[in-house]
């Protein structure tokens, strides 16, 4: 009878989805169980990983859970959770359903409840280290946030689906934001789902050193060999290729076999496809021919969380203002980020001291003065006029034509965004202007980001230029 309704349940959604997603994300899933609890019946559904949970519960719980009210003819809950480690192999995972271990079963509010930290299972024991991933960077420790957004939703989709869209993924932004992370996450997410992938992640330079290496003993068929027979492939740094004309041929070669065969390629560089230098254009716009997204640096609100969760991972409890006191003065990249905590938690342990604001800052004594030395309204409107063609005495003055008034919104925008400045602050430094002349700039460039690239990559380099 609970099958029956899950079964028509999905026989609906396959009329509702486009084909793929259907055949991605639902139509493995095992059969759905029926339970009768105090609250009204459960419909309980095991997913075989955190991602697809995550994925699914995002996308496609509501819908479910309207359907299954309709089909039933009374509401009822979905209850998704994660099946346990035994099932995550490649035979379908119905035969385990059964067995839930207690403590992973679903909230009360419909929506599952995750075990602390589930990574994916490491690489099988037969290939230890060979595909070079590592284990710990994984979707479960990567904090999702508006920066990432974008980045994260497409390697998901990648994890879930390989090979198909998004091929080849192009990851870009400045340094220590999450890149190799993310990559090496969809590695373990697939080998966790499909421990027979094989999978690679390097980063360029092993890539042009094992090119070096093959040209020197003339062994290029074991190259190609190697890999060629990938269904994954993760490429770190693709801009270190750049004047590296043979392993840029080499690489063209692997880049089409694999391809061909649908297997998926993931690259990250730290700027996006046309702005990389020396790479030969034929492979800059392969590169280009899948998807491009950029990650950001995290905003305050996800610098907050990062440190909170990575505190947790150490074993300790870092509170709310003091993570808001460091993520406020640590803005460049969440390596920096990790640097600042491991100070504070060895300052503290040091010390036999709380964790505290007066701690914290005695702790970042030095990186605070830095900081406060780093970027100033006048240089981000210098930078902002010469990138744009106009006179820095522009910034302040009336004159509205867009050729000078949209550079001078860019730079109220990163002013705001940069540094610590107050918005009538920002106002009088931009020729006496009113507050809101200044909130307005923000909430439009701040909007229009997110949906037009161009200018998203604009941002993005003067970002890269003003933070040195
Ligand atoms: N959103 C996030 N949540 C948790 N940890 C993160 C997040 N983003 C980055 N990190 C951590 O920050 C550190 C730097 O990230 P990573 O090495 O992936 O950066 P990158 O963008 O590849 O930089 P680079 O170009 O310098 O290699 C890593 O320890 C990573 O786990």
């Amino acid at each position: 009878m609970s099958s029956d309704l899950w079964q028509r349940c999905c026989e609906r959604l396959a009329t509702e989805l486009p084909e793929q997603q259907f055949a991605t994300w639902i139509r493995p899933l095992p059969a759905g169980l029926v339970t009768h609890t105090e609250a009204g019946p459960v419909m309980s559904v095991r997913v075989p990983n955190r991602f697809k949970l995550d994925w699914i519960r995002n996308q496609y719980a509501a819908r479910i859970e309207a359907l299954l009210a309709e089909l039933n003819g009374q509401p009822m809950r979905l209850e998704l959770s994660l099946a346990p480690r035994e099932a995550l192999s490649p035979r379908p995972v119905a035969a385990a359903v059964h067995a839930l271990p207690q403590g992973l079963n679903g909230s009360h509010n419909g929506h599952a409840v995750a075990p602390p930290v589930v990574s994916p299972a490491p690489a099988p024991a037969s290939q230890p280290s060979r595909n070079r991933l590592n284990p710990s960077l994984t979707f479960d420790t990567l904090v999702p946030g508006r920066a990432n957004q974008m980045a994260r939703t497409a390697a998901l989709h990648v994890a879930g689906a390989p090979g198909q869209m998004y091929n080849p993924l192009f990851i870009y932004g400045g340094v220590g934001l999450g890149k190799t992370h993310l990559m090496n996450a969809v590695g373990n997410a697939l080998l966790a789902d499909r421990p027979d992938a094989k999978v690679l992640y390097l980063h360029a330079e092993q890539f042009i050193s094992d090119v070096v290496k093959n040209y020197q003993r003339k062994t290029f068929d074991e190259l190609k060999a190697k890999y060629h027979q990938l269904d994954l492939l993760l490429i770190d740094d693709v801009q270190f290729f750049a004047g590296k004309d043979r392993t840029q041929e080499e690489f063209f070669n692997a880049f089409e076999a694999l391809l061909a065969k649908k297997a998926h390629i993931i690259m990250t560089s730290d700027t996006y496809p046309k702005g990389l230098v020396d790479i030969d254009e034929r492979l800059t716009s392969r590169f280009d021919s899948g998807l491009t997204v950029a990650i950001e640096p995290p905003e305050l609100e996800m610098r907050v969380a990062i440190l909170i969760k990575k505190a947790e991972t150490e074993g300790a409890q870092m509170p709310e203002d003091v993570a808001f006191f460091v993520a406020k003065n640590v803005r460049a990249n969440v390596r920096e980020l990790e640097g600042a905590l491991r100070k504070i938690l060895a300052y503290s342990r040091f010390s036999h001291k709380e964790i505290n604001i007066a701690l914290a800052r005695e702790a970042l004594k030095d990186l605070l003065s830095i900081q406060n030395r780093q970027i100033s309204v006048e240089n981000i409107q210098k930078t902002v006029a010469d990138f744009y063609k106009i006179k820095v005495a522009d910034m302040y003055s009336k004159k509205r034509p867009a050729s000078i008034a949209r550079p001078r919104q860019i730079a109220m925008y990163l002013a705001k965004e940069l540094t610590q400045k107050s918005l009538p602050e920002i106002g009088e430094l931009f020729g006496g202007r009113d507050h809101t002349t200044v909130l307005h700039a923000v909430r439009k460039i701040g909007g229009e980001r997110s949906k037009n690239t161009e200018l998203n990559q604009q941002l993005h380099v003067l970002e890269q230029t003003l933070k040195g």
